[in-house]
């Protein structure tokens, strides 16, 4: 059952409110408690589809996971080394960073493991897992062009290795740094450009040893010494910010809005996009900077704001990958072009998310252009005339950043399926309508 929403002009947004926890984290928080030794506490979890399974697969490899009345969640850890063979399929549903870093974990086990998703999932490339992976000693067996459903048979004899990153992935990264908490000696990740570090600031929370070697030609080397005694602590996951960039963007370009937004996470390897949207004049003030769990916050104070187009470096795409969809809504309303370079991540993720955005803004008249890599939107200073259905493709932020442009555009915009949603935002239509939208099923 498919469930089409719709969204119209919105009133000014007023209010404060919290988004849900970081996916990323949540993500991690369950894996790390699952190979710890003795009790894990986490609060803030996001109880959003993609890790509520992260958390079934955690309890299928061993761990015991429960959700406590108060809402937080109690992890009894196996120690590293201790996950057992799950009886059963894992489905990660839509999740990539859940496949791609359990796989990492299962690949240094001694144990069978099948691995699918939705079909969006089973779309996605594993080899760029399978392969690293399989240098360490596991063997995969795959669907055409290394897809799932996938078997990974764990290795009881790994290898450790030195890879270097041939695109920038924190989820091949994390992969390969968990298969080598298993491993004898030490496992090294080189990156090119720095991707979100979450898994080596939990890790080394956790009490594993993870070094970082700065290298005289700009690239970095990870390291993690294997058979690490991993404790069970208490993590406090921050609001995420690539879910905070919903309500963010709509603040900006809904006329007379005021909002604040609590708690985001400020890891500076995920806020490139407060960087562009201030560069493109976006009235932003962080206030009252924190830590907290060992993540950097702040509250998000933005009002609305006559936008610029600006060109994105493609530097800072790692910093902001998943905000593409909803800066090229931004820079619809902006004045002038912005050009947002080095995108060819995009189109491996939950769908070819710069052919969903063009195809998107296209429908509700909006002028783009296609340059390689580089995705080129001119605005005109006006709203867009909106208008259009968009196909969301089971994925979630092409559904949000959609229904983020109808909230100022000049007729209503509607997405065929907003379910896809709830893998990472659960709640956020009451949370949108709540700051004053007008989102409402078709
Ligand atoms: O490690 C992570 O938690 C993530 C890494 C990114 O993917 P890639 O590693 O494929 O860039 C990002 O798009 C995803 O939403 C979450
Ligand atoms: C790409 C994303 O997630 P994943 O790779 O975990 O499916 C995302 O949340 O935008």
């Amino acid at each position: 059952m498919s469930k089409p929403l719709k969204s119209s002009q919105a009133m000014p947004l007023s209010g404060g409110v919290r988004v849900p926890g970081d996916k990323s984290i949540s993500h991690r928080a369950l894996m790390f408690g699952a190979l710890a030794v003795g009790e894990s506490r986490i609060e803030g979890l996001l109880e959003g589809d993609d890790v509520l399974r992260t958390a079934a697969a955690m309890r299928a490899l061993g761990a015991e996971v429960e959700r406590l009345e108060d809402g937080s969640w109690r992890l009894w850890g196996r120690g590293v080394g201790g996950l057992q063979e799950p009886a059963d399929v894992l489905d990660l549903g839509n999740s990539g960073t859940g496949a791609r870093l359990m796989m990492g974990l299962v690949a240094t086990h001694p144990f069978t493991t099948i691995f699918t998703g939705d079909a969006s999932l089973r779309s996605r490339p594993m080899k760029r897992v399978s392969e690293p992976l399989s240098r360490m000693g596991a063997r995969f067996f795959t669907r055409e062009g290394g897809r799932l459903p996938a078997a990974v048979v764990g290795t009881d004899n790994p290898l450790p290795i030195v890879y270097e990153l041939p695109v920038a992935s924190a989820q091949v990264k994390s992969a390969i740094l968990l298969a080598g908490l298993n491993t004898p000696g030490i496992t090294t990740v080189i990156e090119k450009e720095a991707t979100r570090d979450h898994t080596e600031l939990m890790l080394r929370n956790f009490g594993a040893t993870v070094d970082v070697e700065y290298l005289e030609d700009g690239r970095h080397a990870i390291s993690v010494t294997g058979f690490p005694e991993l404790t069970g602590r208490h993590v406090v996951v921050p609001a995420d910010p690539s879910s905070a960039a919903f309500p963010a963007v709509a603040a900006l370009i809904v006329p007379g809005s005021e909002i604040t937004l609590r708690g985001v996470g400020m890891n500076p390897l995920r806020t490139g996009l407060y960087t562009t949207l201030q560069e493109m004049g976006a009235d932003i003030c962080f206030q009252d900077a924190r830590e907290e769990g060992g993540e950097p916050v702040a509250d998000l104070l933005i009002r609305a704001s006559r936008l610029r187009g600006v060109e994105v470096p493609a530097e800072r795409a790692p910093s902001m990958i998943d905000e593409y969809p909803i800066l090229a809504v931004a820079a619809a309303f902006a004045t002038g072009t912005t050009r947002m370079n080095g995108l060819s991540e995009l189109r491996v993720k939950e769908s070819d998310r710069f052919a969903a955005v063009m195809r998107g803004l296209v429908a509700c008249g909006v002028k783009v252009e296609e340059e390689g890599d580089t995705m080129v939107v001119h605005g005109t200073g006006a709203p867009p005339p909106g208008g259009g259905t968009v196909a969301v493709n089971l994925d979630h932020r092409i559904a949000m950043s959609f229904l983020v442009l109808g909230m100022a555009s000049g007729q209503p915009v509607t997405v065929d399926d907003a379910e896809a949603i709830e893998t990472s935002f659960p709640g956020f239509e009451t949370l949108m309508n709540g700051l004053g939208a007008k989102i409402e099923t078709v």
